[in-house]
């Protein structure tokens, strides 16, 4: 029997070890915080349920227009909106566990690390540290890194869970800041700046680029700008903070964020969101002769392959794209290809991935930055939601539809959806780029009348219309 150690229990950690012990194999996986790792317990999972708790008070805001008068003030009961965060991260991460158990994995608490005594072995040693200080030793056929990463610290912002904050500290709060800073306009800082908005608090987003989410669709992120500046949100661009510090102290304290270029933001809180740092360090990968990349990251093929025989990397530790849903396929992919199955190379060209923010952004595929640079040749539409039947009714102003085909053939390449529930909506779009189907598949399928996914088909019919001209 294939005897398999997994090294961290995240998306990438848990979704493999499934995988490993459907297919027979002596799964063990060794996590040091609790099952479903980062994701579950401080990152994707507890940043969702806050910002379901967010869009909650934002409906009722955007309820006005339709005539619907909420009375009073939405107010916010943190500790209940901290204590449903923490609740739901702890439940799921208990699902997780009784899964794993229920599937005969060996899920151990504890510190994974290498301890080969000689490089080139066909087996490998991992020493497993549990909590209490003491060790044993586990011989693994295959062994697969999956150690997720850590919030970045900037050497002059260091956070004090008081007043400098990472993601990881904001649900101990007992209040809402009264102004937060948040730092780094990536999409986690998009998605707090939305949040913390839509709670009602004064925010300013610092970002060190020319707008926020400079990785994504360009008139996506302009959107959210507008959304920004309409709800009092100030967006500081072109600004890279150098230091954070603390000023005053007790209830009258606050931050000073110091910005490249001598100016200054005062606010009582900062969030600092300035990327992540894989957990590569103190994993003994010498021993094994793997050598980090840049930045840390363990650089992997397209089926998790590192250049040691026998141990695999997936997830957030390979830097490939910090998605849950990339690290659960690398982490199966790794597995299916360590047992021996037939398995088809990661395509990163077909992942689908929302920003959470008020409205969302979700994308798939080919960017339209790709585009228009000329790296890939594609005609392209895109449908403001405004001409929607279902989103005039239901008081959408903003948000699009975008769609883009191979100019020939006007197979679906990507599209870019922004609109509330674009998380939803951007599924037909992933199946199309993804099964390869063209515009006049999504032109010719039914959507519900109304509904905003009619701007899905409409987007196809536009494309094909154009295609039956050429
Ligand atoms: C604020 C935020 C929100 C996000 N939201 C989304 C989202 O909405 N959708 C999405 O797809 N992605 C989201 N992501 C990204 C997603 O969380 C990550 O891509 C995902 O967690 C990666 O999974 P992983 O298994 O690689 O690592 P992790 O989830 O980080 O798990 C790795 C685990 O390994 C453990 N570990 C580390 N070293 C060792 C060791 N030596 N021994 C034992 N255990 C160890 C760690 O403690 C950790 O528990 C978000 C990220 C952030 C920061
Ligand atoms: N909804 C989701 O799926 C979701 C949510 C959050 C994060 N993630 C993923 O996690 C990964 C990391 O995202 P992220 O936003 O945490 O990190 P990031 O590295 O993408 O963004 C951090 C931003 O901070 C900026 N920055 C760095 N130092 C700065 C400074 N001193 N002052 C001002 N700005 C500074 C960087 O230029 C960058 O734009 C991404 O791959 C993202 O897709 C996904």
């Amino acid at each position: 029997m294939t005897r398999i150690v997994i090294m961290g229990g995240g998306p990438a950690g848990y979704e493999a070890a499934l995988v490993a012990a459907q297919h027979g194999a002596e799964v063990t996986v060794i996590e040091r915080d609790g099952a479903g790792g980062a994701c579950v317990l401080s990152d994707c999972v507890p940043s969702k349920t806050f910002i379901a708790s967010s869009g909650a008070r934002a409906a009722f805001r955007d309820a006005d227009e339709l005539g619907i008068h909420p009375t009073g003030d939405a107010s916010v009961d943190v500790p209940v909106v901290h204590g449903r965060v923490k609740g739901l991260a702890l439940a799921q991460s208990a699902d997780v566990r009784s899964r794993l158990q229920r599937e005969g994995v060996n899920l151990i608490t504890g510190t994974a690390r290498f301890s080969d005594d000689n490089l080139g072995l066909a087996a490998h040693e991992v020493t497993f540290t549990a909590p209490d200080g003491k060790s044993e030793e586990l011989a693994a056929d295959v062994v697969l890194i999956a150690t997720g990463a850590t919030p970045r610290i900037l050497p002059d912002a260091r956070p004090d869970g008081e007043r400098i904050l990472t993601w990881r500290q904001i649900y101990d709060l007992a209040e809402l800041p009264e102004h937060l800073v948040v730092i780094g306009s990536g999409v986690t800082g998009a998605e707090f700046a939305s949040a913390y908005t839509e709670m009602g608090v004064k925010v300013t987003l610092v970002s060190s680029r020319d707008r926020v989410l400079p990785h994504e669709d360009a008139d996506a992120a302009a959107v959210l700008e507008e959304v920004f500046t309409e709800h009092g949100t100030t967006v500081v661009n072109n600004s890279r903070a150098t230091k954070v510090e603390r000023v005053g102290s007790g209830a009258d304290g606050g931050v000073v964020v110091h910005l490249q270029g001598g100016g200054t933001v005062e606010a009582s809180h900062a969030l600092m969101t300035v990327g992540s740092v894989p957990n590569t360090e103190d994993l003994g990968l010498e021993t094994v002769g793997i050598e980090p990349g840049p930045g840390g990251f363990i650089s992997v093929d397209r089926v998790s392959r590192t250049s040691v025989p026998g141990v695999y990397a997936a997830g957030d530790c390979t830097g490939v794209l910090m998605l849950a849903s990339v690290a659960a396929m690398q982490g199966r992919i790794a597995m299916w290809h360590a047992l021996g199955e037939g398995v088809a190379p990661i395509k990163l060209k077909t992942v689908a991935a929302n920003v959470f923010t008020h409205p969302e952004i979700a994308t798939v595929g080919i960017s339209q930055q790709a585009i228009d640079s000329g790296e890939v040749p594609a005609r392209t539409i895109m449908l403001p939601l405004a001409t929607n039947a279902r989103a005039k009714m239901q008081g959408l102003r903003r948000g699009f539809v975008k769609l883009f085909c191979r100019p020939a053939t006007g197979v679906v390449i990507g599209g870019v959806v922004v609109a509330p529930t674009a998380s939803e909506l951007v599924m037909p779009i992933a199946l199309a780029v993804q099964n390869q189907l063209t515009v006049e598949h999504l032109a010719l399928t039914f959507s519900v009348y109304p509904s905003l996914s009619g701007s899905i088909t409409e987007a196809g019919r536009q494309l094909m219309r154009h295609d039956d001209l050429d």
